[in-house]
């Protein structure tokens, strides 16, 4: 696979929202909101129940392994406790009349202790699956009272803010204005490329969760520099160490949250989040796509794991126009060429967000393959 082939993809494949968030979190609650919605009408609901006992979700505490209910407003939802990968298969010629497919998007719920990164696997890698379905978006829900000490005490609730396109903070109505803010803080400093955003009792537009993938990008080319991270914009604007001669520089999370943010206390090293960095690399010169090309395979073959989300707007040797890039990860979105450089700003800017990868790793193997 060429990390910057734009053959389109094929634009029939279903836009799949990841919604993901831990124990009590308010994904149900998110949901029943969702699926009232018009822009809902055509979508399929799986909620992931695989491992899990004993739920007692409002909308589909009926629903058996498979059993589905269909809403008045043509939106479809049912449960799985089985194989996803072949409930997902299977679903496109389920969910069909007359030879015509009844849904054309996808919500999977997962459960509240997944690490989202297998879902992510089974979506983008096995074969019969990724021809079908494209991943759009990981929406996460983090509960503003405990979502702190959940972070401390589970690494799955860390991976899901570490993956996520979109926080949605729930329960700010019962949380004081400390554990709000310190909760977003730190969710900034975990992932500072995801939008975040407040949420009462699950209420939000469903158009806002969907759509998050490179492929609308253009359409949002004013929120690009969010969808980098505030890590990205900092670095092109304010790194001290970008020269005109330089052929990078980066910045890492901890010198961005200097800059954000007012007196941050450093993190617990035994807290979870001391693990996860998010490193920031901006590039002056156009870049050769082989050599980039070389080194993402080798870091993310050696490294996949903890490499959990890649971002960039690539300025590649050849092309006139800003390559998105987007993976979760060793796997990648299909690259995607937007239409002009936004704000009329030439250059490239990759983050990463690693867990224990040092940020000299990151810069020195790809300054080496960069100048070879
Ligand atoms: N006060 C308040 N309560 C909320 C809010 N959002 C959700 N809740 C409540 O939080 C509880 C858990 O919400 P759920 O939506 O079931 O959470 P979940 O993530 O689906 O939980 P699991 O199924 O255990 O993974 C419920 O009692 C909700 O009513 C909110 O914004 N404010």
């Amino acid at each position: 696979m060429s990390y910057f082939d734009t053959s389109p993809p094929d634009a029939r494949r279903i836009p799949v929202t990841l919604l993901t968030g831990f124990l009590g979190s308010g994904k149900t609650t998110l949901l029943n909101e969702l699926v009232r919605q018009p822009s809902m009408s055509r979508a399929l609901v799986i909620i992931n129940e695989f491992g899990e006992i004993g739920l007692d979700h409002e909308l589909f505490s009926a629903s058996t392994d498979g059993e589905q209910i269909e809403l008045s407003n043509g939106c479809i939802c049912c449960s799985i406790r089985t194989d996803l990968a072949r409930t997902l298969k299977d679903a496109v010629w389920r969910f069909s009349r007359e030879g015509k497919r009844q849904f054309d998007r996808l919500i999977i719920e997962t459960t509240g202790l997944a690490d989202p990164a297998p879902i992510v696997h089974t979506l983008m890698s096995e074969a019969k699956v990724a021809r079908h379905y494209a991943l759009d978006g990981i929406v996460t829900t983090m509960d503003a009272v405990s979502g702190s000490v959940t972070l401390d005490r589970h690494e799955e609730a860390l991976r899901q803010a570490a993956m996520a396109d979109m926080l949605l903070i729930t329960k700010q109505d019962v949380a004081s204005r400390e554990q709000l803010d310190a909760l977003r803080q730190r969710l900034a400093a975990i992932n500072p490329s995801a939008f975040q955003k407040l949420l009462d009792h699950g209420r939000i537009e469903a158009d806002e969760l969907l759509g998050l993938g490179p492929e609308d990008m253009d359409a949002r080319s004013a929120d690009i520099q969010r969808w980098l991270g505030e890590a990205a914009s900092n670095a092109s604007l304010h790194s001290p160490t970008l020269s005109p001669g330089a052929m990078f520089a980066s910045v890492d999370n901890a010198e961005v949250q200097a800059g954000m943010m007012p007196a941050a206390p450093l993190p617990d090293p035994n807290r979870h989040d001391a693990h996860i960095r998010a490193h920031c690399f901006v590039f002056e010169r156009p870049i050769r796509a082989s050599r980039l090309e070389a080194w993402l395979s080798m870091i993310t073959s050696l490294m996949g794991h903890d490499m959990l989300r890649i971002k960039g707007m690539l300025d590649i040797e050849g092309r006139d126009r800003p390559l998105i890039i987007h993976g979760v990860q060793h796997l990648f979105h299909p690259p995607v060429e937007l239409e002009a450089w936004p704000g009329g700003e030439r250059f490239s800017r990759l983050v990463f967000i690693t867990r224990d990868i040092p940020r000299e790793t990151l810069e020195m193997t790809l300054g080496d393959f960069l100048a070879s």
